[in-house]
């Protein structure tokens, strides 16, 4: 019997389709890789509601698969929760560019989106982000919050480059997949490092 998982992080951004899943699951492949992933407990989510119901961007998804980097196969009901910041989409089937880009790479998901709840600033140690605005959504929810213990940080401050902002690549190129990709591998790797 595995022992509960003493760590958690919820990565988010914008819509929950773009960044954050690619976040969740670069993390996920490496503390799966370091051995530990029992030790943690990893979601993502949105700060809007723009994408909720949503799969992960076609292009994220080839990116992944390009990779090696599985995306979250297994349907849970609570795994529908990865979400958005905005209520632009909400309903919106997965954009088909990210579900081609991940068909292209032979990836299938069952993530979908959500947007951030309330007792997600309770219930994670970690709610890491991409972007200012993401950064000031959370901020504002989190005070609505009575008593909320999650640390809310730019997952870019993990950077040993020093690259403080993950772009929104939603109106980009497989390029602009490529680099959410890189940042995200060279900040997970010291935020693990950090509390392994
Ligand atoms: N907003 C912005 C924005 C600004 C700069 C760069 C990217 C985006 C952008 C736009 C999106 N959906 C299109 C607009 C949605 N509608 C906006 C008006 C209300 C009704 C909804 C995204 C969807 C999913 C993930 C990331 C997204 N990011």
């Amino acid at each position: 019997m595995a022992a509960p998982a003493s760590k958690s992080v919820l990565f988010v951004c914008l819509g929950n389709i773009c960044r954050s899943p690619i976040a969740e699951a670069v993390f996920r492949k490496m503390a799966t890789d370091a051995g530990v992933a029992d030790k943690w407990r990893i979601d993502s989510a949105a700060t809007s509601t723009y994408e909720i119901g949503s799969s992960p961007d076609h292009r994220g998804q080839a990116c992944m698969k390009k990779h090696d980097v599985p995306m979250s196969h297994v349907a849970r009901q609570w795994v529908i929760d990865s979400g958005a910041t905005s209520d632009w989409n909400i309903g919106s089937s997965p954009d088909d560019r990210g579900l081609a880009c991940l068909r292209n790479h032979g990836i299938e998901t069952s993530h979908r989106a959500r947007q951030v709840t309330k007792a997600d600033f309770t219930s994670f140690e970690y709610i890491l982000c991409m972007d200012e605005n993401n950064l000031s959504d959370l901020n504002r929810k989190a005070n609505s919050v009575k008593n909320y213990t999650a640390k809310i940080e730019l997952l870019g401050s993990y950077d040993p480059q020093k690259q403080l902002i993950i772009k929104d690549p939603y109106y980009g190129g497989a390029e602009d997949f490529e680099k959410v990709y890189d940042q995200c591998v060279r900040c997970c790797k010291v935020f693990l490092e950090k509390n392994s």
